[in-house]
């Protein structure tokens, strides 16, 4: 049996990692939010665009932390952020759906979400992911360690050093197996597990851009930052 330890700059790796992405949380508010009042679709996309925006500019801050991205090349490192932006969206948002709360909430909210003006095609595979994520009931280190390698993918579109960027992945990678093996000792597939969510991850990427012109109003109007970032109008 192998023995695996966590070696001292692992430690401090986790711990810079782990406060970064603690300090930079977005308020859970959304959930509250959508737990009072049934809005319309209008209401619910604008809140949606809000909440993204938010998150992109957490996102952005919570990227700084991650050691060696700022000596990245600087037009990769917008690749990487443009490239994980949606999917990291999506991660978030699923770590938010998966929160436990008083016995019902969880279910309205569903329900909330599933009556928000989404188009019915995409319900299936975002709560596909969404309950996938939910089941592994991953610890804040995991979900941070996990994001940052989403952010540290390689081959993002217009990446050019991907060896740079593998450079700084391939650290986290071999923290989180570690990590892994320590927290869920009895689910030895637990690691693969994990990133084989970040390939579904990628799908509801594929999705996106016609999910967000298929919310069932007309003028979807969208922050300057999310035009950046989400390649629209
Ligand atoms: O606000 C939200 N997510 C924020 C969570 C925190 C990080 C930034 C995004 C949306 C809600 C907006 C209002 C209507 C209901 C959904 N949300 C989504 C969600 C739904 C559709 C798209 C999308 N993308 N393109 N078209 N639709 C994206 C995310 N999944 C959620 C799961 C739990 C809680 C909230 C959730």
């Amino acid at each position: 049996k192998e023995k695996v330890e966590i070696t001292k700059e692992q430690q401090a790796l986790m711990k810079v990692i782990a406060d970064a992405y603690n300090r930079h949380q977005i308020p859970q508010d959304v959930a509250k939010k959508l737990l009072q009042d049934q809005y319309s679709a209008e209401e619910n996309f604008l809140l949606l665009t809000e909440m993204a925006t938010s998150q992109v500019q957490v996102l952005v801050e919570f990227t700084k932390n991650i050691p060696g991205f700022l000596s990245l090349n600087h037009e990769d490192q917008i690749a990487l952020l443009k490239g994980s932006a949606v999917e990291a969206m999506f991660l978030r948002s699923a770590q938010v759906f998966s929160k436990k709360m008083p016995n019902g909430h969880n279910e309205v909210l569903e329900d909330r979400i599933r009556r928000s003006g989404i188009s019915e095609e995409f319900m299936t595979p975002m709560f596909n992911f969404y309950k996938s994520i939910g089941v592994l009931h991953m610890v804040q280190e995991e979900q941070a360690l996990l994001t940052a390698i989403t952010i540290l993918t390689p081959d993002r579109p217009y990446v050019k050093d991907q060896q740079a960027v593998e450079r700084l992945q391939e650290p986290m990678l071999d923290l989180l197996r570690k990590l892994c093996v320590l927290q869920h000792p009895q689910k030895p597939q637990y690691f693969a597990c994990l990133l084989g969510r970040l390939t579904e991850l990628r799908t509801l990427n594929y999705y996106h851009a016609e999910m967000l012109t298929s919310w069932r109003m007309n003028d979807h109007k969208f922050t300057p930052l999310l035009c950046e970032i989400w390649d629209v109008e």
